[in-house]
């Protein structure tokens, strides 16, 4: 059988063809008249990209915002709240990339987490890099560990998930109670796996500078350093400050005004480098941007 996708509604982005080559009657969700966007985190911000975003999650995220209120997963579409996703044949994703992927020579897949997928996601990568001249980045909970997969894959973004974006009843409670079902009802794997971000850490340093990672913590402030290093990075090895991405929490202007400087000041701290959304910045918290 052909290999397949689950990605979520929208799920390569942004384009403006269809997978024939015709022109779509929407334009992008960006709101400008060509296919892409740019990588808003990370250490290849601001690099050209088309996106493809994964359906499904083995996590559930929700943090407390400092100051009250709680944030859930940003992407509930990809986790928690799947039932628009959509099915894509490998060799259909192939073909939209061909038609909107322009001169840009950056992909990124996305999720929810795509790793959930890897018997069709490395078939996916794989032809990827053979029938286009791309870098691969893959953003990932750093939870599960494909080898041939990490084969077609340049760079790892991996944002491991600490116990405060765990759920609980006095999280549960502040959220609509629709939303608070759907979190609820859903499975939630143990968090984070150091083992498992190891073994993305030794590819890189056993690539011959080819591959690289960033660990990408969601933070609020200084009071989650003392977690970062007790639950990840004390037990892991391979990795410089500057590889520590110290990204804010929030989905949207109003929360990231209340946690972006304090992650700021948190991350010149440590010599970590500070990470901002500029996707949010410009586009505000839509999807599909
Ligand atoms: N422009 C843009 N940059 C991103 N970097 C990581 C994203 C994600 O949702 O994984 C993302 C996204 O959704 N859009
Ligand atoms: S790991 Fe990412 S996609 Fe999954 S629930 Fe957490 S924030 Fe959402
Ligand atoms: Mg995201």
């Amino acid at each position: 059988m052909a290999a397949s996708l689950l990605l979520v509604n929208n799920g390569i982005f942004p384009i403006t063809r269809d997978a024939e080559g015709k022109l779509l009657t929407d334009v992008p969700a960006t709101g400008l008249q060509h296919p892409g966007t740019i990588q808003g985190e990370g250490k290849l911000v601001g690099t050209a990209s088309l996106f493809i975003r994964l359906s499904g999650c083995n996590l559930r995220c929700m943090w407390n915002i400092p100051g009250g209120g709680v944030s859930a997963c940003d992407t509930p579409d990809s986790s928690f709240d799947v039932s628009k996703n959509q099915l894509w044949k490998v060799d259909e994703i192939i073909e939209t990339v061909r038609h909107n992927l322009g001169d840009m020579c950056h992909v990124v897949i996305t999720g929810g987490e795509p790793t959930i997928q890897h018997r069709s996601l490395k078939e996916l990568c794989r032809r990827l890099k053979e029938e286009f001249d791309v870098l691969i980045t893959i953003e990932t909970n750093g939870t599960l560990f494909d080898e041939e997969l990490a084969r077609h894959i340049d760079l790892f973004s991996i944002s491991p998930k600490l116990s405060d974006s765990l759920v609980t009843e006095e999280k549960l409670k502040q959220l609509p109670q629709q939303l608070a079902e759907k979190v609820a009802a859903a499975p939630s794997q143990k968090t984070p796996c150091p083992d498992v971000i190891q073994q993305y850490i030794d590819v890189c340093l056993n690539s011959n500078g080819e591959k690289d990672f960033q660990l990408k913590f969601v933070m609020s402030g200084s009071e989650n350093t003392e977690s970062i290093h007790e639950e990840v990075l004390n037990h892991i090895s391979g990795w410089k400050p500057s590889d520590i991405l110290a990204m804010p929490l929030g989905g949207n202007h109003q929360t990231l005004g209340k946690t972006s400087l304090r992650v700021l000041e948190t991350a010149i701290q440590h010599g970590w480098r500070y990470c901002p959304r500029i996707h949010i910045d410009l586009f505000g918290d839509k999807p599909g941007v």
